[in-house]
């Protein structure tokens, strides 16, 4: 069946239910862009002091706790660990590429940047 929500031709109550619902979803994705945006500022941070003493951008024991922790969080949330899995492992590639990035650029512990 073809959507007519956004035709207008939505009984009001329904239509009045589904924008409260969508206010909330609003709410929460800006709440996780702000979250994220956060993250991804301790870890450049992480991603600096690494490239400075030449440590290696990935630390696969640190991910298997984080993974290890963040599944049981889920599962007390009621949310699919395998998804909060997937989550963390899309999140951290990004992160090891923004840690690989500014070690490229980063020389005898110098940044080269700019
Ligand atoms: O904690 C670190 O060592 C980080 O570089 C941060 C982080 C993360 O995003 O949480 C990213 C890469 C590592 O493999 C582990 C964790």
């Amino acid at each position: 069946m073809t959507s007519n929500i956004g035709t207008g031709d939505v009984d009001p109550e329904v239509r009045q239910e589904l924008e409260r619902l969508r206010d909330s979803i609003d709410n929460i994705d800006a709440a996780v862009v702000h979250l994220l945006a956060e993250r991804f500022k301790a870890t450049q941070q992480v991603g600096r002091l690494k490239a400075v003493h030449q440590l290696p951008p990935a630390d696969p024991g640190r991910e298997a706790r984080q993974i290890a922790r963040l599944r049981r969080l889920a599962e007390n949330a009621k949310l699919d660990p395998a998804f909060a899995e997937k989550f963390l492992n899309f999140i951290i590639a990004e992160v090891i590429r923004h840690h690989e990035r500014i070690a490229e650029d980063t020389v005898n512990g110098e940044d080269t940047e700019q």
